[in-house]
């Protein structure tokens, strides 16, 4: 076997049953720093300033796993009203022995799926048990996913939405297997929610703590460069903040570095049993995205393919 390409079987091939579990034992793996575990530098960010967009090349090797993975994401702040894509992603697996490239798959879907995912896993660990409301801000691709894997993993009572129009929070609503409130403002969404997902392309806050109930869980997701925000400095400093990486976040978050607040841990710190879980204080959880949760993913659908095509 050489060279595949895998491309609208991702979907197929690519389950949150497995791929979570994967995911938070590579979290731990990223957070004990160990080189024979995991090898990845904070994501290389060229600007594409013609069109208002950054290309992230993330790899990764995680040598005993034997996995050698990068990533090519593009990332856009696009103009109002636009139905491009926020985000275009492809995915490499390569042979750590010989370097030859031994698969090509499409990002888009691993890049929703294992954002969700680690976004799920921050909630199982810092979200009160008894939530019973999650408010999703943002109706896009990582919206639908959040949607999903969320409601996969707990039994919300009531599921909000909020977006920039009522027409993409209602086409929301329609693309997904259950009941959801649109809601007219991030006010209105917000307030008394247990669990709040922030999916947007914002680049000015767009959630503010005075708005969001004490104890409350809060995965952040967009707003990936040093000067963008989805949340303000009020939620930031009140909350204990969570994060993949610390050195993502601090060259990466304009939540964390503008925002002044400290990084209590990462998430792999809570699954090491290094650092607690405060489900009862107000928590966020900035994920930047790291290159490890794509190259499990990536590793999950090159196995899941062989074993399809029954290949040793
Ligand atoms: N942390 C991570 O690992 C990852 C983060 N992202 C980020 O997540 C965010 C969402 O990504 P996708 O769902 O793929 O994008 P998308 O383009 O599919 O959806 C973006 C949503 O944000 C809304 N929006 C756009 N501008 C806005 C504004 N100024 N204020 C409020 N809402 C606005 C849009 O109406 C849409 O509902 C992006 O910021 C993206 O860069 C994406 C992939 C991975
Ligand atoms: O990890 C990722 O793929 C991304 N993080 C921010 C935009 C894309």
């Amino acid at each position: 076997l050489d060279f595949i390409t895998i491309q609208n079987e991702v979907e197929q091939l690519l389950q949150y049953r497995e791929l979570t579990p994967r995911l938070e034992e590579a979290l731990g793996k990223f957070s004990r720093r160990d080189s024979a575990e995991v090898i990845q530098p904070v994501r290389t960010t060229v600007p594409l300033q013609k069109h208002s967009g950054f290309l992230g090349v993330m790899p990764t090797y995680m040598e005993n796993d034997g996995v050698l993975c990068t990533k090519f994401v593009c990332f856009y702040k696009r103009e109002e009203g636009s139905t491009l894509p926020a985000t275009k992603a492809t995915v490499m697996l390569l042979d750590p022995e010989y370097g030859n490239v031994k698969a090509v798959m499409d990002g888009e879907v691993i890049t929703g799926m294992r954002t969700a995912a680690v976004s799920a896993i921050s909630a199982k660990l810092l979200m009160r048990p008894e939530a019973e409301v999650l408010t999703i801000l943002g109706s896009g691709l990582q919206a639908l996913s959040h949607y999903n894997v969320f409601t996969e993993m707990f039994s919300f009572k009531e599921i909000r939405v909020w977006s920039r129009t009522r027409q993409s929070a209602e086409g929301f609503c329609r693309s997904v297997s259950g009941p959801v409130t649109v809601c007219a403002s991030v006010e209105e969404a917000v307030r008394g929610a247990d669990a709040i997902v922030t999916v947007t392309r914002c680049t000015e806050p767009v959630l503010f703590g005075q708005w969001v109930k004490p104890g409350a869980h809060v995965a952040a997701v967009g707003a990936c460069r040093p000067n963008w925000r989805e949340l303000d400095d009020v939620l930031m400093k009140e909350a204990v903040v969570y994060t993949d990486s610390r050195e993502g976040a601090m060259a990466e978050s304009g939540d964390i570095i503008l925002s002044g607040a400290e990084v209590f841990a990462e998430l792999g710190d809570v699954i090491n049993g290094v650092k607690p879980a405060h489900r009862d204080k107000t928590t966020v959880f900035k994920s930047l995205g790291m290159g490890v949760e794509d190259a499990v993913s990536a590793q999950l659908v090159f196995d899941q393919w062989k074993a399809k095509a029954s290949l040793p």
